[in-house]
């Protein structure tokens, strides 16, 4: 079992609402860093990790337990350097990770972004209001201590570039 304190490289989960930028992030992190990436989304397409289709959502509803199975031997080997970027924080184990990221967006930006995706008016709004109301920001807090959290703004390229700088400090840093 992987703990912070036995972990050789950090684990870094990149989470926020859809849209928020969390895979262009999350990419270019793991390109930077040589870590490994693991897109959630994918994998639960990729290896039919759900329970049902969601047709008011246009979504897979996950089988959390089945994904926490899939991924554990990675997410709890002591070498670390696993980026996860996911919509969600709080069903994995907290030991899990050493840095979360929530990024956030302005609530216009988002919406032409998730229109510009083709999601239904009713996911956008969903999505949206979900953004408003900072629910994966309050879903980190409650599930993993403040000091590993923090909110990043996620607007333009500009954001984009001081986000891989702020990690890669943080990443540098870590256990110094
Ligand atoms: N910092 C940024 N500045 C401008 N556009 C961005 C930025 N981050 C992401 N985008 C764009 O926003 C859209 C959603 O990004 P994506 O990484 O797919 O979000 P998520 O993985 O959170 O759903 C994509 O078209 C992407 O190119």
């Amino acid at each position: 079992m992987s703990t912070p304190a036995t972990r050789q490289r950090p684990n870094i989960l990149i989470t926020g609402t859809p849209g928020t930028g969390k895979s262009t992030l999350a990419e270019q992190l793991a390109d930077k860093f040589k870590f490994d990436f693991i897109e959630i989304g994918k994998i639960v397409k990729d290896f039919k990790i759900y329970t049902a289709y969601d047709e008011e959502y246009q979504s897979h509803v996950l089988d959390e337990e089945k994904l926490l199975d899939h991924i554990e031997d990675r997410m709890d080997s002591d070498s670390g350097g696993v980026v996860v970027d996911y919509h969600g924080s709080d069903f994995f184990p907290e030991r899990w990770f050493d840095f979360v990221i929530v990024l956030r967006c302005a609530n216009a930006i988002l919406f032409d972004r998730l229109k510009a995706r083709g999601y239904n008016d009713f996911k956008v709004r969903e999505n949206v209001e979900c953004e408003i109301f900072g629910s994966l920001l309050e879903e980190a807090r409650d599930a993993y201590p403040e000091e590993r959290i923090h909110e990043l703004r996620s607007e333009g390229p500009t954001d984009l570039q001081k986000n891989i700088e702020k990690i890669t400090e943080l990443v540098r840093s870590w256990k110094q």
